[in-house]
């Protein structure tokens, strides 16, 4: 029976219509504190399981490290090697980086937000090409300068971080890591419920590098080993950390680490963030890991992009707590077996399935969804390569790696005889944060590719289940049929079969559902 209409309206919070109203006033969390609110508003209130499910907060001795650049040498080098693959954050000390000028960008950087709300209003933006945006535009001499001597030091850590990787010491300028950079300025005005919200939320920086200037309030945090690491503050040093590009570069040797800054009761905390990204000049610069650093037991972790679309993915991501990296890194594959050279084709269907299974299970915690895909033919494809010919998942990519097929092209490619098997803690959202195994399966006859789901008759019911098997193996799956597990589906044939599975396309319905008796 359809629901009948309820009078009654229930007051449901409306977080976009809150949003609008918040971006809509243009004076930020500054102007809520200044309105002399003494709890903040729901937008801000962190969701009851994401503050339970938090990190500790490291009681160890385990600290920052404090990197003195005032004497350059292979120390200071292996110092910054140590850090950028461990904590992914460093101090530096000594950076040639004047103190007053440190100081003045900080007073800057607060005088500004400190203005009258009508004359920083003017610079309210949204936009990203805005080159002047709310905080930026304020005191223009000492930003230039700070971003002069900021350019400066960045170069000499590019240096720093090339001779880590073991590369020739320009080599990451030579990429135009230095080319462009962005400054931002944060002001965490005092918080009345700082336990509920947070100043800045967990995130890894979309760039080849960080340099942070804070001031003495400190409640900066980087994670490592599930535990939140403080970055206490330090008069005159400057805090470095790895972005996601420069993880990326250096194939994941240097880390770019997630960081959280906690809201206060006492503030205003101000800091100065620059980050080194070429985003905004207009570059088609393909980056991916540097060759040099690559070997047959170091292949690349990640495929090529330019910057521009890494940060629109970042972007467009949000700040979910997940890192960007992950959907630019190739897909490590293994060919299990040739199965068929070995056993007889009844005994590896079951085999493999199961096999798979059990890593499954091993491999994640939580519930665990396998999904086998094979990559069966449209009736119009042409038949796939003969064994022993390049597979098609090598054409494009290093040997023995895919990259998740959103390229149509590439899915095309795939659409060969392979299966690819697939586990995952969330079963086919989409999200993609699962590995893959290609099982090679070229000698599997194609005309007899069909859906084991179906004729294993729900046998295997949490998973998709459909792999290429040998004409006669039907047969020994009768077996599963029994007065208390009656057919589900009907009989088919594999044509059949196949031809609706392509004709209906990808409609979210499960080819199966149309076999269902
Ligand atoms: O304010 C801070 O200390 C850090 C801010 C930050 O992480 C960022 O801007 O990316
Ligand atoms: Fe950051």
């Amino acid at each position: 029976m359809a629901e009948l209409a309820t009078t009654e309206t229930p007051t449901v919070y409306n977080r976009l219509q809150e949003l609008k109203a918040f971006d809509d006033s243009k004076s930020g969390v500054k102007g809520l504190v200044d309105a002399g609110i003494q709890t903040i508003p729901k937008i801000f209130v962190r969701p009851t399981d994401d503050l339970a499910a938090d990190y500790p907060i490291c009681q160890t001795h385990l600290a920052i490290p404090i990197i003195d650049l005032g004497t350059k040498g292979p120390t200071t080098v292996d110092a910054v090697r140590r850090a950028a693959e461990t904590l992914g954050f460093f101090q530096v000390v000594n950076h040639g980086v004047p103190e007053r000028v440190l100081e003045e960008m900080l007073a800057a950087a607060r005088g500004f937000h400190e203005m009258e709300k009508e004359v920083k209003l003017g610079f309210y933006s949204r936009e990203a090409e805005r080159r002047v945006k709310f905080g930026t535009n304020f005191d223009l001499d000492i930003t230039m300068e700070y971003s002069k001597q900021i350019k400066r030091l960045g170069s000499t850590l590019f240096e720093l971080l090339s001779e880590a990787l073991g590369l020739k010491p320009d080599h990451l300028i030579g990429l135009d890591c230095t080319k462009g950079h962005a400054i931002l300025c944060h002001y965490y005005p005092a918080c009345p419920e700082p336990e509920l919200t947070m100043g800045t939320t967990k995130h890894s920086d979309p760039d080849f590098l960080t340099i942070l200037l804070q001031d003495g309030f400190g409640g900066l945090q980087v994670l490592h080993q599930n535990q939140w690491v403080n970055v206490p503050p330090v008069s005159g040093a400057l805090v470095v950390n790895i972005g996601d590009l420069l993880q990326l570069v250096s194939n994941d040797k240097f880390v770019s680490v997630e960081h959280q800054v906690l809201a206060n009761h006492v503030g205003p905390r101000v800091s100065v963030a620059c980050f080194f990204n070429t985003h905004g000049y207009p570059s088609t610069k393909m980056y991916g890991p540097i060759k040099d650093l690559l070997s047959e037991d170091n292949p690349p972790v990640y495929r090529e992009t330019t910057v521009k679309d890494f940060v629109a993915y970042y972007d467009s991501k949000g700040l979910d707590g997940k890192s960007a990296l992950t959907y630019f890194k190739f897909w490590r594959m293994r060919t299990v077996r040739r199965a068929v050279d070995i056993e007889p084709p009844e005994k590896v269907v079951a085999h493999v399935g199961l096999w798979l299974i059990g890593r499954a299970r091993k491999q994640s915690c939580g519930p665990t969804f396998l999904m086998m895909w094979s990559h069966t033919h449209p009736p119009t494809q042409p038949p796939p390569p003969p064994p022993n010919e390049q597979g098609p998942y090598d054409r494009k990519a290093p040997a023995g790696y895919a990259w998740y097929s959103e390229d149509p092209q590439l899915n095309q490619l795939a659409c060969a005889s392979s299966i690819e098997v697939r586990y995952t803690t969330a079963f086919s959202d989409g999200t993609s944060e699962f590995s893959i195994e290609v099982l090679n399966t070229t000698t599997f006859s194609d005309e007899n590719t069909a859906a084991s789901h179906l004729i294993a008759n729900d046998k295997f019911k949490s998973v998709f289940f459909r792999t290429h098997f040998q004409k006669g193996i039907e047969s020994k799956f009768k077996q599963l049929v029994s007065e208390e597990n009656p057919p589900i589906y009907k009989e088919t044939t594999l044509e059949e079969y196949v031809t609706l599975r392509y004709q209906k396309g990808n409609d979210g319905i499960h080819t199966l559902t149309h076999f269902k008796l």
